[in-house]
C-alpha cells in the first residue's frame, strides 16, 4: 500500500526487475558487479576473501528481497507476533545456511565454478558470529531458523557485541583467551538501521508529579545512551518468509556529547563516548550465571529497553487501545537475562501510557512467558537491591510493588506460612538484599517451561516447587531441538543427499518426522554400504583437520569418540579422561594377543572453559598432558589417541559432528537441563554414550534402549548416593587412575592435585567414582558393538531415523500452539 506515493512507486517498480534472477549469467554478473563496485576491487584481480565478500553481497541482495516482502506482508496482515528476547545468539557462519534456505546454493556454486571459484573454499572465508556461550545461545539461533521456516511472525531481539566469545588459544596445554574481533572486517549479514534508534536511561532519581491532576512517577535519568538497531534477516527453508533478528549496539547519545562540548571538556566527551559503547562491547564468557556485575545489568536493561520501545512503537503504529496489546504481542524470556522487560513494560504502561496498575498488570500477565535453562538454585540470577536501585531506581520501585501485591495475594492463598512466603518472595532478605529474577519471571509469566521432560519434573518437584504447588497450570515442558537445516543439510551434505535418496524426497528437510522412513532400511545392505561411506568421507575431513590443528595423523579405522561442549565439572569431561587413562593403562599391561582385540580409538575432546573457572582450565591441561603421554607412546601406536580440538565453536562443530562415530554426554544425572549437542550427533548417525539425563531420556524412548550406551546413576538415585558420602565404595580402577595422576604419570602433579582432591572421598560431588564402573562397562559395550559393523551401522541408522522429535521445528510448533498462541503468516509471493 504505497498510498500517496503511488505514482512514484509505480515508476520505481518499472525501473527495477521484480525479482533478481538466479540463472548462472545473472549470478556471475551480480558477483562481478559487487567485486567492482561494492568490494571495489578490479574484476581482474581479487582474492578469495574479496570473492567471498562479493558472493555474500549477491546472496544478501536476494535475502533482502524476501525480507522486505515478508515485513510488508506482516505489516498488511498485522498478525500476533512473538518477540524472542535473548542476551545470546550463537549464529556461527551465515552464507551456506542462507543460500541453502533460499534454495539457490547449487546455482551459486555453478556460477562460481564458471568464474573459477569453489563455493566451499569461499564459504570458509567467513568468520563465526559467536554472540553466545553454549547451548542456550545456539538454541536461540536454531529456534530463529525454525520460526522463519514455519512462517511464524516473530522478531528476535539481542545485543550486537563488538567482541564475541573469546578465541581459545592453547599454549603448552593451557587455555588462553584472546578477544574475538569478529567485526574487524565488518559483518555482511547485518544492516545498520541508523534511523531506528532509541534512548536508554540509567541512574538518576524518581519524583512524584501530578499530570492532569493524576499523581504519576517521573524518572529523571543520570545517564543516557542511544541504542542503534542492526538487523539480521533470517530466511526460512522452502518459504519466502524471512524474519528479523534485531541486535542493539550502544552509541553515545548526542545529548550527552553536547554537554561536554559546551563545557569545552573534549576529553570528557570522548570518554563518555567509550563509556556508552562499552555497554554492548563484550559478551560475558560464562555459561553460568552472573551476580552483581553492573555492566552485565546495564547490558540486560539496555537491550530490554530498546526492544520494548521498538515493540511499543510497532504496536502503536497501527493500534490505539492497549487492551489489544496481548492479542498482538507475545514476549518470550530466554532465561532470566531479559526478565527486566517485565518491570520495563510495567513502567511504560504506568508512567508513559498512564494506564492504571490493574490494567497494566493484567497486560503483563497475558504477554510474558518464561523458559528456564537452569537446574540448580545457584544458577538462578539474583540482583543486589543496591545495584538495581542505583542503576534503575524506578524499576526497583515497580518490582517492590509487584512483590507487595503478590505476597498479599499469597497470604490469602496459603496463609501465614512464613518459610514459604520467604522462599517465594521476589525480594531475598539477608546481609545482601537481592531481587530473585526467576521468582519475578515465574510470578509474571502465564507459562513457565523447562527444556526437557526431566528438567521440568525437577522444576516442579524442586527448583519451583512452591510455585508449581500454587499454579500447576503454568508449568509446561518444551524439550529442546536443533535445526536439521544447519546440522544436516549445511554441515553434512553427503548424508543429506543419502537420506533424500532413500526417502525418495527432500521433504524431510521441512518435515523431519519423515526421517522415520529410514527404519524400513535399517538392515538394508546397500544402505549400510552407502551409510558407512558417508561416515568415512566425514571422518577423512575431520582427520585432516586434526592433522592441521595438532600435527597428529589418526587412523580412520579407529572409533572416533567425541566429547565436545563447554567444560564444566557437571559435564564430567574428567570422567572421560580418567576412562582414557584406564584404557591406556590396560593396553600397556596387555600382551600382544590381547592387544589384537583392542578396538582402536581416537578420543576427541573440545570446549571452552570460562576464563575464571580454574578447575575447568585444569581439566583442559590434564587432557593435553595425558595426550602428550599417550600420543607419543610408540608402544601403543594407533590403538589409542587423544586430541583436544581448540576453539570449539559452531563451524568446528559442523565439521566434528558428521565425522564422529560415538559421542559422549556424561553429565551427572539431574544436572544437564537438556543438552542439545547430543541431538546433532544423533541426527548425523553418531551413537550416544550417555547418562539418563536431560533430553537423553527422551532420545532413548524415541530410538530404543538397544541403540544407546546408557550408564550411571539415575537422577533420583544421585541424591541418595551423595548422602552415602564416605561410605560410598570407590572402585579400585578409579583410585588407580587418580593415583597415576597424583604420582605424576602425566607430570604437573602439584597443579592437578586440587583436581584429584575434588573427585575423591566426600568431595566427589559429581559422583565420578560412583559411576566409574558403569561407565567402563558402557565403553566396553561400545567397543563390542563397533567391531560388529552391521550392528553398529543399524544402530546408527535407527538413531538418525528416530531423531525427528529433536528438531527445533517440533519445539517451536509446541511453543506457538501451547504458549504464544500465534499462527503462521506465510508470505504469498
Ligand atoms: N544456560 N544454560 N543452560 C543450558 C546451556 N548450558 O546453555 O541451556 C541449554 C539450552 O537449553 C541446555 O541444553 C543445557 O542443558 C543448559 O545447561
Amino acid at each position: 500500500d504505497f498510498g500517496e506515493r503511488k505514482g512514484q512507486a509505480e515508476r520505481m517498480l518499472g525501473l527495477m526487475d521484480v525479482f533478481l534472477k538466479n540463472d548462472p549469467i545473472s549470478l556471475q554478473k551480480d558477483i562481478l558487479h559487487h567485486v567492482e563496485y561494492t568490494v571495489a576491487r578490479s574484476r581482474f584481480s581479487f582474492d578469495d576473501f574479496e570473492a567471498y565478500q562479493a558472493l555474500a553481497h549477491s546472496v544478501r541482495d536476494r535475502l533482502i528481497e524476501r525480507w522486505h516482502d515478508t515485513l510488508i506482508h506482516f505489516k498488511k496482515e498485522d498478525p500476533k507476533r512473538v518477540y524472542f528476547l535473548s542476551l545470546e545468539f550463537l549464529m556461527g557462519r551465515s552464507l551456506s545456511n542462507i543460500v541453502i534456505n533460499l534454495g539457490i546454493r547449487d546455482q551459486f556454486a555453478d556460477a562460481l565454478s564458471q568464474l573459477g571459484f569453489d563455493f566451499e573454499v569461499l564459504a570458509e572465508q567467513e568468520g563465526d558470529a559467536c554472540l553466545g556461550n553454549g547451548g542456550l545461545a545456539r538454541l536461540s539461533a536454531c529456534q530463529m531458523d525454525s520460526l522463519a521456516t514455519l512462517d511464524y511472525p516473530a522478531v528476535g531481539y539481542g545485543l550486537r557485541y563488538q567482541y564475541g566469545l573469546f578465541r581459545q588459544v592453547i599454549v603448552d596445554g593451557f587455555q588462553h583467551e584472546q578477544p574475538d574481533y569478529w567485526l574487524n572486517f565488518g559483518n555482511l549479514w547485518d544492516i545498520e538501521r541508523i534511523h531506528i534508534t532509541y534512548p536508554v536511561k540509567f541512574y538518576g532519581t524518581v519524583t512524584d508529579e501530578f499530570l492532569n491532576g493524576e499523581k504519576c512517577k517521573v524518572w529523571v535519568p543520570g545517564e543516557m545512551v542511544e541504542a542503534v538497531a542492526y538487523d539480521n534477516p533470517i530466511p526460512g527453508y522452502g518459504t519466502r518468509n524471512t524474519i528479523n533478528l534485531r541486535l542493539w549496539a550502544a552509541k553515545p547519545s548526542d545529548q550527552h556529547d553536547m554537554e561536554s562540548f559546551n563545557t569545552g571538556d573534549y576529553v570528557d566527551a570522548v570518554v563518555n563516548r567509550q563509556r556508552a559503547e562499552s555497554i554492548s562491547s563484550i559478551l560475558y564468557p560464562d555459561d553460568r550465571s552472573y551476580q552483581g556485575k553492573e555492566l552485565r545489568l546495564k547490558q540486560q536493561y539496555f537491550f530490554v529497553s530498546a526492544s520494548v520501545q521498538d515493540i511499543f512503537r510497532r504496536f502503536k503504529d497501527t493500534h490505539k487501545k492497549f487492551d489489544e496489546f496481548p492479542e498482538k504481542v507475545a514476549l518470550q524470556l530466554n532465561d532470566t537475562h531479559p526478565s527486566l522487560a517485565i518491570a520495563e513494560v510495567m513502567r511504560v504502561l504506568l508512567d508513559e501510557e498512564h494506564l492504571s496498575w490493574h490494567r497494566a498488570w493484567d497486560i503483563i500477565c497475558k504477554i510474558f512467558s518464561f523458559t528456564t535453562h537452569t537446574v540448580s538454585p545457584e544458577g538462578l540470577e539474583k540482583i543486589p537491591v543496591d545495584l538495581l536501585g542505583n542503576l534503575l531506581p524506578r524499576h526497583l520501585q515497580i518490582i517492590y510493588d509487584i512483590n507487595f501485591n503478590f505476597v498479599e495475594e499469597l497470604k490469602k492463598m496459603i496463609g501465614l506460612d512464613y518459610d514459604r512466603l520467604t522462599r517465594m518472595s521476589i525480594v531475598e532478605e539477608g546481609a545482601v538484599k537481592n531481587i530473585r529474577m526467576a521468582n519475578l519471571s515465574v510470578i509474571c509469566s502465564h507459562t513457565v517451561n523447562g527444556v526437557s521432560r526431566l528438567h521440568s519434573e525437577l522444576l516442579r518437584t524442586k527448583l519451583f516447587k512452591d510455585f508449581y504447588d500454587l499454579w500447576p497450570h503454568k508449568f509446561q515442558y518444551k524439550t529442546n531441538g536443533v535445526t536439521q537445516r544447519r546440522w544436516i543439510v549445511v554441515s553434512n551434505p553427503s548424508l543429506c543427499a543419502l537420506i533424500s535418496k532413500w526417502l525418495g524426497t527432500e521433504a524431510w528437510i521441512r518435515d523431519i518426522d519423515l526421517l522415520i522412513g529410514l527404519r524400513d532400511y535399517a538392515t538394508n545392505a546397500e544402505l549400510h554400504q552407502e551409510w558407512k561411506m558417508v561416515k568415512k568421507v566425514n571422518k577423512i575431513r575431520l582427520a585432516e583437520y586434526i592433522e592441521v590443528m595438532s600435527g597428529l595423523k589418526v587412523s580412520l579405522d579407529a572409533m572416533f569418540d567425541v566429547q565436545t561442549k563447554r567444560i564444566h565439572e557437571y559435564k564430567r569431561q574428567l570422567l572421560n579422561i580418567l576412562g582414557i587413562i584406564h584404557r591406556y593403562d590396560c593396553i600397556k599391561n596387555m600382551d600382544k594377543n590381547d592387544r589384537k582385540k583392542v578396538v582402536p580409538r581416537v578420543c576427541i575432546i573440545g570446549g571452552k572453559a570460562a576464563p575464571g573457572y580454574e578447575i575447568a582450565k585444569k581439566v583442559i591441561k590434564l587432557c593435553h598432558a595425558v595426550a602428550e603421554k599417550i600420543n607419543n607412546d610408540n608402544d601403543i601406536g594407533d590403538l589409542l589417541k587423544l586430541v583436544f580440538i581448540p576453539d570449539y565453536n559452531v563451524s568446528v562443530a559442523e565439521m566434528v559432528i558428521p565425522g564422529a562415530d560415538l559421542s559422549q554426554h556424561l553429565s551427572t544425572a539431574g544436572h544437564e537441563a537438556s543438552g542439545t549437542g547430543s541431538m546433532k550427533f544423533l541426527m548425523n548417525g553418531c551413537l550416544l554414550l550417555a547418562t539418563a539425563d536431560g533430553s537423553t531420556i527422551e532420545m532413548v524412548e524415541e530410538i530404543g534402549q538397544d541403540n544407546v550406551f546408557l550408564f550411571g546413576a539415575k537422577a533420583h538415585e544421585v541424591v541418595a548416593l551423595r548422602k552415602k558420602g564416605p561410605t560410598l565404595k570407590v572402585p579400585l580402577q578409579f583410585s588407580r587412575v587418580v593415583r597415576m595422576i597424583r604420582d605424576g604419570h602425566f607430570g604437573f602433579e602439584d597443579y592437578f592435585k586440587s583436581l584429584c582432591d575434588k573427585i575423591e572421598g566426600t568431595s566427589d560431588y559429581f559422583l565420578l567414582g560412583a559411576d566409574f564402573m558403569s561407565y567402563l562397562e558402557a565403553q566396553a559395550a561400545a567397543d563390542k558393538a563397533f567391531v560388529d559393523e552391521e550392528r553398529w551401522t543399524k544402530m546408527s541408522i535407527l538413531g538418525a531415523a528416530g531423531s525427528g522429535r529433536f528438531s527445533s521445528d517440533r519445539t517451536i510448533q509446541e511453543y506457538a500452539e501451547n504458549t504464544w498462541d500465534i499462527q503462521p503468516c506465510r508470505c504469498p509471493f
